[in-house]
């Protein structure tokens, strides 16, 4: 019972309270009893005794069954106060010093943690502190008592006090002990022993009849005889526990005083103080021989558990442990080893306890060159005296070469000399293995991203650059030590290569984390300049964890230039530059959807220079030419910016006229008004050659208004009045569609000459 839980009182149930009443019974027999026994042996008048087992008796209730049980005790010293004549006010106050004394004892040893197992040496001596102290109490509160009511003399008043505190305290330490550690467990333990218990109990009463019994009289003749007690109780301690132990001393004690009381034993002398106080201490002596004993074997289990356990708990460890590990005493045999290194040097069962390097590389040539080594490095371990660190080879059963990282940990006894080594063996093969490959996947890396023709750089995800490869360093013109974590300064995220504003593809994928291909963007020189280029990004690490992306481009300029070559040659008449016969049908098309929404005219001219073959074969192919180029800028000046100017081919050129007005004839006359613009401007005097040159055109006009015409039926149109022109004389314009109007009788008027 925890002297602790006995402060707390929960409500007792039935069966507790009948549990209590048992016990307090038990506890005021028990101590009325033994303090009858212990009065039939007086010493000083009839109230002290040479010893007062109930205190033992009181104590061991109070620390197994709670401070509560102290009415028992109480009552207990009462009634055998009262049982031996004492008044009622004698019995009372010796009462409530016997019962405030064990109840000082307990209080004391509740605070000081004690274990009544009494499996600590410190518990020992806690309980004769708790028994000593407690019993000054009650040694206090009984002699004065005797003295206040003349049972007790002044001049013995001192004596009777040592007396009944040496009588009490050894009490306490006879009974206390046994009736505290008696339990089913050791009641069992005992009659497992019964044979040797037996024994044991014959020849303890043997020795003790022959030591205290036997001889009477004056008698310290006996008194080797009483030593023989102290292995008896040596013995009890060693094999029957504390318990025991503490029977054995109890036993010896009653017969010594028995003894002594009848006039017998070496303690019975001619001094009764000194036999009484030898017969004490001869008591204390047994008791804590006994307990001592039996504490010291309880701790030494429990070290011994201890260590064992903290073995098993090192052993699994190691064994738990990936590395092979080794323990050498410090002639280099192996103590200790767990399951890697035993299947490194391939050894089974035990095979390995106690061998050395030298005599494994013997044994097994295969690991010759490794023991050799081993041995050389665990000396260099030695001569340092500190950790080292070693790389050793080993190839396994089927030859395979092994890399291990091996850890020496030399330990020294005290006096310098060699205690033993530690060996932790790392196998780091696969770990160099990949270190190596990644050096290698690196360094292709690095060739790749400094052969490539393309532009590489990297970004972290702040757009800082992280890395820029020679061929973007070169295009760009800056170097890479210049730019590693800034920004880079080329990026122009307003303008695209078509001008129009764009999104920055690189910010978009460090946002979003998608990657992005085939992206235009326009780059700046360092010096300035700008070039088209295609970005290709792709996001380093996951969306939403990015680290950032690497940017991959490529130096667009003379693809775009190709691009714009084809678009001319394929929509512009390479002499002139104006626009070829494609874009001029492209146009049309869109000039009569045009018209068709506006409802307005338009009109084609047709213009065909007059005698330009007689050009051609008189001054040469190149001044006709030069006509043709000079021919079409004054086409252009002619007319507005929104009309079209195509070359056909040779010298005929289109002229394509829109938003003319909704009324046939007035758009008639507007495209002729143009017509005649052109053939003013076409009739001004050229210079080819340096010599002056004269020229006309004829022209023939078709008007359209939406799609009431096809597209070659509006050509064909303005052939036939261009045809009409050249017939009429040359150098004259005419309108198919108002000549057509004259013809069908419609009246709008004469044909245009
Ligand atoms: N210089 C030059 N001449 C060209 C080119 N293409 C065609 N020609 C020539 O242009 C001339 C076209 O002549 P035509 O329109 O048939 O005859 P013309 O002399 O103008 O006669 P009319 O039109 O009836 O007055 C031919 O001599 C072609 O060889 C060119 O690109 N450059």
């Amino acid at each position: 019972m925890s002297n602790t839980a006995s402060f707390s009182f929960p409500a007792p149930g039935p069966g507790e309270r009948g549990q209590a009443v048992l016990r307090l019974l038990l506890l005021v027999s028990a101590y009325v009893g033994s303090g009858r026994l212990g009065l039939a042996i007086p010493y000083i008048g009839s109230n002290i005794t040479l010893v007062w087992l109930p205190t033992g008796i009181a104590v061991a209730a109070l620390v197994r069954w709670g401070w509560r049980y102290w009415p028992g005790i109480w009552l207990g010293a009462l009634l055998v106060n009262l049982s031996i004549g004492s008044s009622w006010l004698v019995a009372g106050s010796i009462s409530l010093g016997n019962t405030l004394g064990p109840l000082a004892a307990w209080w004391l040893l509740q605070r000081l943690d004690f274990h009544r197992a009494f499996d600590r040496q410190k518990d020992v001596a806690l309980f004769v502190l708790g028994a000593g102290s407690g019993m000054l109490l009650t040694a206090s509160g009984g002699v004065a008592s005797l003295w206040l009511t003349g049972l007790v003399p002044t001049e013995l008043a001192g004596r009777a006090w040592l007396t009944w505190w040496l009588g009490d305290t050894v009490g306490i330490l006879l009974a206390g002990p046994l009736l505290l550690t008696i339990s089913r467990s050791s009641r069992q333990a005992l009659s497992c022993r019964r044979s040797e218990l037996a024994v044991w109990c014959l020849l303890t009463l043997l020795v003790a009849w022959g030591a205290f019994i036997l001889n009477a009289g004056q008698g310290t003749g006996a008194l080797p005889l009483a030593f023989l007690t102290l292995p008896l109780v040596v013995w009890a301690a060693l094999r029957f526990g504390v318990t025991g132990a503490s029977l054995a001393a109890l036993l010896l004690s009653a017969i010594a005083t028995w003894g002594t009381a009848h006039g017998r034993g070496p303690f019975f002398l001619n001094d009764v103080h000194q036999g009484l106080m030898l017969l004490w201490a001869f008591m204390v002596a047994l008791v804590l021989i006994g307990l001592l004993i039996t504490a010291l074997q309880a701790e030494g289990s429990r070290a011994e558990a201890e260590i064992k356990s903290s073995q098993e708990r090192l052993s699994s460890l190691i064994e738990a442990m990936p590395d092979a590990i080794f323990f050498k005493d410090g002639a280099g045999r192996w103590l200790i080893t767990n399951g890697p290194a035993q299947r490194l040097f391939q050894l089974q069962g035990n095979e390995w306890l106690g061998i050395t390097d030298a005599a494994l590389g013997a044994a097994r040539p295969e690991f010759g060159d490794l023991s050799a080594a081993c041995q050389r490095d665990d000396e260099l371990a030695w001569q340092a005296g500190k950790v080292c660190l070693f790389e050793e080879q080993l190839r396994d059963a089927e030859g395979r070469p092994h890399q291990f990282e091996v850890r020496k940990v030399p330990i020294f006894e005290s006096d310098g000399r060699r205690k033993g080594l530690i060996v932790i063996a790392r196998n780091v093969t696969e770990e160099r293995n990949a270190l190596r490959e990644i050096e290698q996947l690196s360094q292709r890396n690095e060739l790749l991203l400094m052969a490539a023709g393309e532009g590489i750089y990297g970004l972290d995800e702040q757009e800082r650059l992280t890395f820029i490869n020679p061929a973007a360093q070169r295009m760009l013109g800056y170097r890479a030590d210049e730019l590693i974590g800034q920004v880079p300064p080329w990026r122009h995220p307003e303008q695209a290569a078509d001008d129009r504003p764009n999104e920055c593809p690189v910010r978009q994928t460090l946002a979003d984390g998608l990657p992005r291909r085939g992206c235009e963007a326009w780059f700046l020189r360092r010096d300035g300049r700008g070039f088209p280029v295609m970005l290709t990004v792709s996001p380093i690490g996951e969306p939403g964890q990015l680290s950032g992306a690497v940017v991959t481009f490529q130096d667009v300029t003379e693809r775009k230039q190709a691009e714009a070559d084809i678009h001319r040659l394929a929509f512009y008449d390479p002499l002139t530059g104006l626009a070829n016969r494609r874009l001029l049908h492209d146009r049309l098309a869109q000039a009569f959807a045009k018209s068709a929404r506006q409802r307005g005219h338009g009109a084609v001219l047709f213009i065909d220079l007059d005698h330009f073959k007689a050009l051609n074969d008189t001054l040469g192919h190149d001044v006709g030419d030069v006509l043709l180029v000079e021919v079409a800028r004054r086409l252009v000046e002619a007319v507005r910016e929104e009309d079209t100017v195509a070359r056909l081919g040779g010298d005929e050129f289109v002229v394509m006229l829109e938003r003319l007005g909704g009324e046939l004839l007035p758009a008639a006359f507007q495209a002729e008004r143009v017509a005649e613009k052109i053939r003013t401007a076409l009739n001004q005097p050229y210079v080819l050659k340096g010599q002056p040159y004269r020229s006309s055109p004829s022209i023939g006009i078709s008007l359209f208004l939406g799609e009431q015409k096809t597209r070659d039926e509006l050509l064909k149109h303005a052939d036939i009045a261009l045809y009409r022109a050249k017939k009429a004389g040359r150098n004259t314009i005419r309108c198919y569609d108002v000549a057509d109007m004259v013809e069908r009788g419609s009246g709008a008027g004469q044909p245009i000459a």
